[in-house]
């Protein structure tokens, strides 16, 4: 287990650029989900609600590795979505890099994802008949950066990540780990501050798992990495984990 002392987090913090705000900032946040049922006795739509996050109040800085756990059901897709810029809260503040959420259009919101955030989701999403250093690229077309300027990038990536003999590999030709890297250096493509990742290591062996875990760990040196999971020795290599249940914030230590 890694040991995080209050002091290591501190001097981590002290190292990364520092802001005078946190990075992710969430006030009082509840998201409600409603869903429809059609009512067949009354012939009319009956709705149900959801409380998939209730009054959840956090803050996370650079220089954090942030564990998210908590049964199935229990809100860690909804903090990641909102957190991620995907979604946004019922109730309650959002910020992102001191900007505030709730008043964002998509667009804005999808502008703030492309500046600020990269998303590692469990399943990868790589395109199949892409190599692994055109698949790193993607993100840095909607930035608009030349063909040249784009694979050097992602070459350098791809290298960070441990993959530098890989690189006009495809998919297919990759283990499952390799795929996840090839993920994280397209999700570290657009220089994000903020990384977020849903059950990185849930369909890796132990060893590969392993191997991401200390990618994330050395990332977090300068940017905030926040991981869902339901493993909890992946939970133990984090800075600090929020726990949730019932949509509820039940510690954060
Ligand atoms: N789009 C949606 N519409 C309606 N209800 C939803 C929606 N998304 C999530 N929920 C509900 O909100 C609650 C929290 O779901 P969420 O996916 O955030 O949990 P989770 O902790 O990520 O679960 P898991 O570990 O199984 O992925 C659940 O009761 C879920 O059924």
């Amino acid at each position: 287990m890694k040991t995080n002392t209050p002091s290591r987090v501190a001097e981590k913090r002290s190292d990364s650029t520092a802001s005078p705000q946190p990075l992710v900032s969430c006030q009082n946040v509840t998201r409600q989900y409603t869903r429809g049922k059609k009512s067949v006795l009354r012939q009319r739509k009956a709705t149900q609600t959801v409380t998939a996050l209730d009054d959840v109040s956090l803050a996370i800085d650079r220089g954090e590795f942030v564990g998210i756990a908590g049964p199935s059901g229990s809100g860690k897709s909804t903090l990641l979505h909102l957190v991620a810029g995907l979604d946004t809260p019922t109730r309650g503040l959002l910020s992102i890099d001191g900007t505030d959420v709730t008043t964002l259009s998509a667009k804005q919101r999808t502008r703030l994802r492309l500046e600020t955030i990269g998303i590692i989701f469990q399943h990868f999403y790589l395109l199949s008949a892409l190599s692994a250093r055109a698949n790193v690229a993607i993100p840095l077309v909607e930035r608009g950066w030349s063909k040249r300027k784009r694979r050097e990038r992602a070459t350098t990536l791809l290298t960070t990540v441990g993959l530098d003999d890989r690189i006009t590999h495809k998919p297919s030709e990759l283990s499952g780990g390799e795929q996840q890297r090839v993920a994280i250096a397209r999700a570290l493509a657009t220089e994000p501050d903020l990384l977020i990742a849903d059950e990185p290591t849930g369909e890796l062996d132990t060893a590969t798992g392993g191997s991401i875990l200390d990618l994330f760990e050395e990332l977090s040196t300068d940017h905030a990495v926040i991981m869902a999971s339901h493993d909890e020795r992946a939970l133990a290599r984090t800075d600090r984990v929020i726990r949730l249940q019932d949509g509820k914030l039940i510690a954060d230590a």
